[in-house]
């Protein structure tokens, strides 16, 4: 269960201050939430602040229980490996490596075995519907199918928290529809985080939380439709 506490980000910019998130508490529960708002809401630095890239002014991020934010760099990156999956707009796969090359590099980060990373590989990649796609380098692919590869990356280890940030942001209809489904069949069995400008993706999430000027004005829990 991952959780904020009264967090806040202030960042300077020369003599002034600004107040990028201000007192955000959330337990966010197991399955989807969204987080919406306008643009310059504090919508990035709050998902920048719940996996640790970056540290709070005030408050704390507890993954169950574990203080992320009093952890020094090289164990928060540790356990973002290890707990957290991420998927972005752009998909950032690695470009010489082919899909299920991308798909196993967080296991041949931790140390397992070829066979095991194949294997694993394979099957994530086939249940994202590009069991044809394996040996295919990022290039080779359509932006629709390398962000699939990018979940199907993100999934590797298993890990109990998903984030997404405007993961169908550049991606035609017929591959945003395939992605929201995997993603939130993904999020089923996990903590996803998703942030989104897009309403009608945020609407098949079980929460919605509103940011406006860095603060939670409004929780929404629509009807989820999975
Ligand atoms: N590194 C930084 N230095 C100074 N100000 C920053 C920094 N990062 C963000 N901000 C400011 O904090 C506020 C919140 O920004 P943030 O990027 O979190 O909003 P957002 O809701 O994600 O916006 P968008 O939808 O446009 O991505 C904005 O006013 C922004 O200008």
């Amino acid at each position: 269960m991952l959780r904020a506490e009264h967090l806040s980000k202030r960042y300077r910019q020369g003599e002034k201050e600004v107040v990028a998130l201000l007192g955000f508490t959330y337990a966010f529960p197991k399955g989807a939430t969204a987080v919406v708002g306008p643009s310059g809401s504090g919508k990035t630095t709050l998902l920048n602040l719940l996996a640790g890239f970056d540290l709070p002014s005030e408050g704390g991020v507890y993954l169950d229980n574990l203080p992320l934010h009093q952890l020094p760099e090289d164990e928060r990156a540790r356990v973002r490996l290890e707990y957290m999956g991420f998927v972005f707009q752009q998909w950032n796969l690695i470009p010489t490596l082919t899909a299920w090359e991308n798909v196993a590099f967080p296991l041949l980060l931790v140390g397992r075995p070829r066979k095991e990373r194949q294997e694993r590989a394979f099957a994530l990649l086939e249940r994202v519907g590009l069991a044809h796609r394996l040996h295919h380098l990022p290039s080779r692919l359509s932006g629709g199918e390398q962000q699939r590869v990018a979940l199907a990356r993100a999934l590797a280890l298993d890990p109990p928290v998903l984030f997404a940030d405007e993961p169908t942001g550049n991606l035609d209809a017929e591959s945003r529809e395939q992605v929201a489904t995997l993603l939130f069949e993904a999020g089923k069995e996990r903590t996803l985080i998703l942030v989104t400008h897009d309403l009608e993706l945020a609407r098949r999430a079980g929460h919605i939380l509103h940011l406006k000027g860095g603060r939670l004005v409004r929780e929404e829990t629509p009807k989820a439709k999975g």
